[in-house]
């Protein structure tokens, strides 16, 4: 969690800070900016740079025209039929004026495109958004987080003040009863775990397991997807009381939720329930601060037989190319709920060796930005 000292690191990462800072400093000055967006070998990587900065600046405003949007419905109604400024106007009860800026917008972030008639259309973004759930119910749940941003610096002043997301999530307190919070939560996590289960998939053959117990595992949607791919391995659930509730209710009502068994308790403490040759922890880990996760896999440890594998699996910290996802995007969401962090690919195989498990390995991942998995034999 601590940044390196500025001496370490191998000649070569000194050499690329170096010119890093080197680039900085001409950046930093006006002159060179102006040089550089007149050059004409460096104008495109000026006006890119340019693009990039506004697109930050203004990103907020961008997701304020999404959410408007999904609340509104507006990219299943383009996918039933193209729609006109009017025709928006009426969805959205405003004047014909405030559906035009709308549209404008939707249009200028591709999310809807205007036809030759004047009416408006999928753009291939919105197009990405019909029939996919969890990327809608993750727009919706922004407007709390986004609340709790308002005051950036209040936040990181003040890491586990009260806020909206750490309400939201306060499941944990409802030891034992079916509440609001636990359901609401799991749709959450339900909405989303589609795209990480697949992603998972392509990462470890878990058919090739006999007992699977997801540890952490919500409303049970994962293991769903898991009984889908094996009719033979014993499937089983486990996690807090309150969310244990909800699994058991909703996993009674789907076709599949007979091969499931849930059993309730904390990963903190609690022995597992089932002697599983599999334990899977799906986005589990970030959730927790360092004191509380260390525990968590130690306790893992101590429960599992030897031989058994810990299937890891989380956005993590530090992936090239996705960096923004796991330390901007989830580095303020857990600092909003008050508690966890995300974590890097070494950080985590440093827990799981302070936990006891001596070979763990970083499986490849097909989509990095969702969640990667690290392997780790009791
Ligand atoms: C972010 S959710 C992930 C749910 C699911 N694994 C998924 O990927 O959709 C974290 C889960 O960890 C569970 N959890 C948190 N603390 C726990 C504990 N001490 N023991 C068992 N489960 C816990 C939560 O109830 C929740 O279901």
């Amino acid at each position: 969690m601590v940044d390196q000292p500025y001496s370490a690191g191998s000649p070569l990462r000194r050499l690329l800070s170096a010119f890093h800072a080197f680039r900085s400093r001409q950046v930093a000055r006006r002159e060179f900016r102006d040089f550089a967006a007149r050059f004409p070998l460096t104008r495109p990587i000026a006006r890119h740079n340019a693009s990039r900065l506004f697109d930050l600046t203004a990103g907020f405003v961008y997701s304020q025209a999404l959410s408007a949007a999904v609340e509104l419905d507006l990219f299943d109604q383009m996918a039933r039929r193209p729609q006109s400024t009017a025709d928006i106007a009426e969805i959205g009860s405003m004047p014909v004026a405030s559906a035009h800026t709308l549209m404008r917008a939707l249009a200028s972030l591709d999310l809807a495109h205007q036809q030759f008639d004047g009416r408006y259309a999928l753009g291939t973004l919105g197009a990405a958004l019909v029939d996919n759930p969890g990327v809608i119910a993750m727009i919706r749940h922004h407007g709390l987080l986004y609340r709790d941003l308002a005051d950036p610096l209040a936040l990181l002043r003040t890491p586990k003040s009260d806020t909206e997301l750490r309400r939201f999530w306060n499941y944990r307190d409802a030891a034992g009863s079916e509440d609001d919070a636990a359901a609401r939560y799991s749709d959450l996590m339900a909405a989303s775990q589609s795209f990480i289960s697949a992603e998972i998939f392509s990462a470890y053959p878990i058919q090739s397991h006999s007992v699977v117990l997801d540890v952490g595992g919500g409303d049970g949607s994962f293991l769903l997807a898991v009984a889908g791919r094996t009719a033979k391995a014993t499937l089983v659930l486990f996690d807090l009381p309150a969310v244990a509730t909800v699994a058991r209710r909703r996993l009674a009502a789907h076709p599949l939720g007979h091969r499931i068994d849930v059993h309730g308790g904390s990963a903190f403490c609690d022995a597992l329930p089932v002697d599983a040759d599999l334990v899977t922890l799906n986005r589990v880990l970030h959730d927790h601060d360092d004191g509380d996760a260390q525990r968590l896999l130690a306790n893992l440890h101590q429960s599992m037989s030897p031989g058994s594998r810990l299937l890891l699996s989380e956005p993590m910290s530090e992936t090239d190319g996705t960096s923004a996802m796991a330390d901007a995007y989830f580095g303020f969401y857990l600092l909003a709920m008050g508690q966890g962090r995300p974590r890097s690919a070494d950080e985590i195989q440093a827990m799981l060796r302070a936990a006891g498990f001596e070979t763990i390995r970083a499986l490849p991942a097909r989509q990095p930005l969702l969640s990667r998995s690290i392997l780790a034999i009791r």
